[in-house]
């Protein structure tokens, strides 16, 4: 499977940032990707007034997501990529959606929230119900997370229990010391610790870091952008994904489960 994973500069006006995410679209198409990673909300960014967020939020068969899986029609393209949609009592779910073939293939919503170095996502964002969800790409299960998801353990965890053999994970990375660490030694990690591909996307505008990658099972880097848009391309390879797992049996040698019925509490946030 080709994996591209793709980055822009996203800006509060969301037709801008829908142009962009057709643009990467289309070249990602052009060079016969199967799967197509654009950073968490890739709708409009609102850095300053991240209030803002819920005025732009969309439902999932709105104008963007809508424009989003058109671009894909005839294609065989999946492409997911972040946005807000309403939560419906003035919050937002801060949501991944997967779209193939000019259809909505799956959706995810962002399940850690962001209140940490001083940002408080949780302020304006609900989180989701903590289902896992993976679902089926050109023959590969596919996983998603979100962003701080990725200090989390247990969620790739549960994907790899649910048989993900890649991770999409797109972000919008906030900047700060030794943070652009934390980005890499985490998605490193979780695809290492699950032996799957780890697909990132990260935004690349002034407050995020950009860096998106693509990490394999054994945890090297296959590709990486740096913090200008563009595109980063790996393969996923069956024989490569099989003797990783064969060589490094760490699923098979687990002595402990995530417990399931540890579920994200809305009290939590
Ligand atoms: O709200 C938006 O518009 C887009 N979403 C984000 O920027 C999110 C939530 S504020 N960012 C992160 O989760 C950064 C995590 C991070 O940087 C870390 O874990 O250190």
């Amino acid at each position: 499977m080709r994996i591209a994973v793709g980055q822009f500069a996203a800006t509060e006006d969301w037709p801008a940032n829908l142009k962009s995410c057709l643009a990467l679209v289309d070249q990602a198409v052009a060079g016969g990707a199967d799967l197509l990673v654009l950073p968490e909300d890739s709708l409009a960014l609102f850095i300053d007034e991240p209030a803002r967020i819920a005025e732009v939020a969309q439902p999932l068969d709105g104008p963007f997501v809508t424009a989003l899986a058109e671009r894909t029609a005839g294609t065989s393209v999946t492409v997911v990529a972040g946005l807000h949609e309403p939560a419906g009592d003035g919050k937002v779910f801060n949501t991944l959606v997967a779209v193939r073939d000019g259809a909505l293939v799956t959706s995810y919503r962002k399940i850690h929230l962001y209140d940490a170095f001083g940002s408080r996502e949780s302020d304006r964002v609900r989180p989701g119900d903590g289902e896992p969800v993976v679902f089926d790409c050109a023959g590969w299960a596919v996983g998603l997370m979100t962003c701080y998801d990725v200090r989390f353990p247990e969620i790739a965890r549960l994907l790899a229990d649910r048989g993900a053999e890649v991770i999409a994970l797109p972000a919008a990375w906030v900047r700060g010391p030794a943070k652009e660490r934390h980005w890499e030694v985490m998605t490193v990690a979780r695809a290492l610790e699950n032996t799957c591909y780890v697909a990132a996307s990260g935004e690349c505008g002034r407050r995020n870091i950009g860096a998106s990658m693509i990490v394999d099972p054994l945890g090297t880097v296959r590709a990486r952008l740096a913090d200008a848009p563009g595109l980063a391309w790996a393969t996923a390879d069956r024989e490569e994904l099989d003797e990783a797992r064969r060589r490094l049996p760490v699923l098979a040698n687990r002595r402990f489960a995530v417990d399931p019925a540890i579920r994200p509490l809305e009290e939590w946030c």
